[in-house]
């Protein structure tokens, strides 16, 4: 049977390396910092123009395809998955670490077919790591296989999570009381790359044996999602079931046992989803 995908894998690899530079380049040039949801959720010009380059060049090779990239999607394009063959874009994961030069920046590709994520790329373009994942086919960091950590005591475990983007009251007193919770296990350590698709590598990798967050997007959490189940990991919902890439909450474990013992102590809310309010509220 013809491998309809792989042409486009191997694109997505190529545009996420050429992506890669055009950001290495931009670390100690663009200063042009720019907010979208709240004076923390900062976006520049690399992010728009990596975009834009990537989205363009996808384009010229499959021009039916369709998009959801994060920066499109803040200047108004609409978040709505469909069964059609679409490129899940963050041009940028890890847009205030760009700002500071904090090394963890990746360019982060998922792509999609009836709904269900056929591959994904997670380039960490600082560190030059190129995750990649096919669905049924395995994950890899720069060709070299993934597998999820074999810990089965959450006592013995490190957790990745991040602050977000909301400094609303109600939202960090939840986030605070869900790392207290799990630091009090307690766990060896917490940790945050600053990045949901590097966290996500991190799983995979078996660095980390769970990562869970409230506030991301679909564009952050796409590719990092395949890269984790395909390299033995698995994804809940912070209120356990299944995972909901368009609800801006995850859990990704190297295990069910370790996810459901955290999601044991997550303080859930529930942001508005990806497909429901413009990105820009
Ligand atoms: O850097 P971006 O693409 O905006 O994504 C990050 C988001 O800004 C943060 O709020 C989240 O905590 C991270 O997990 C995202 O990677
Ligand atoms: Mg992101
Ligand atoms: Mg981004």
């Amino acid at each position: 049977m013809a491998d309809l995908w792989q042409s486009a894998m191997d694109h997505a690899v190529a545009v996420a390396r050429k992506a890669g530079q055009v950001v290495g380049k931009a670390l100690h040039d663009d200063r042009k910092v720019m907010t979208k949801s709240s004076s923390v959720d900062l976006v520049t010009q690399t992010d728009q123009k990596v975009e834009q380059l990537i989205i363009r060049s996808v384009k010229e090779k499959f021009p039916t395809h369709r998009f959801i990239g994060e920066e499109s999607v803040a200047a108004g394009e609409s978040c709505v998955l469909t069964d059609e063959p679409t490129w899940i874009i963050d041009p940028i994961d890890g847009t205030t670490n760009f700002v500071h030069t904090f090394p963890f920046v990746a360019i982060s590709i998922g792509f999609s077919v009836n709904k269900e994520v056929e591959f994904g790329v997670v380039y960490s373009c600082l560190e030059d790591k190129m995750f990649t994942a096919r669905r049924g086919r395995g994950a890899f960091c720069n060709g070299a296989p993934l597998q999820v950590s074999e810990q089965t005591d959450i006592k013995q475990s490190m957790v990745a999570t991040e602050f977000g983007s909301s400094r609303a009251p109600e939202t960090v007193e939840k986030i605070f009381c869900s790392l207290r919770n799990i630091l009090c296990i307690p766990v060896q350590g917490v940790r945050g790359a600053g990045t949901a698709a590097i966290n996500m590598c991190l799983v995979a990798s078996g660095c980390v044996e769970v990562y869970y967050e409230i506030g991301t997007h679909v564009w952050d959490v796409a590719a990092g999602s395949l890269i984790v189940t395909e390299a033995g990991g698995v994804l809940m919902d912070v209120e356990g079931g299944d995972v909901d890439l368009m609800s801006r909450k995850i859990v990704a474990a190297n295990s069910k046992t370790i996810a459901e013992r955290i999601i044991e102590e997550i303080a859930a809310f529930s942001p508005p989803r990806d497909d429901v309010l413009p990105q820009h509220q």
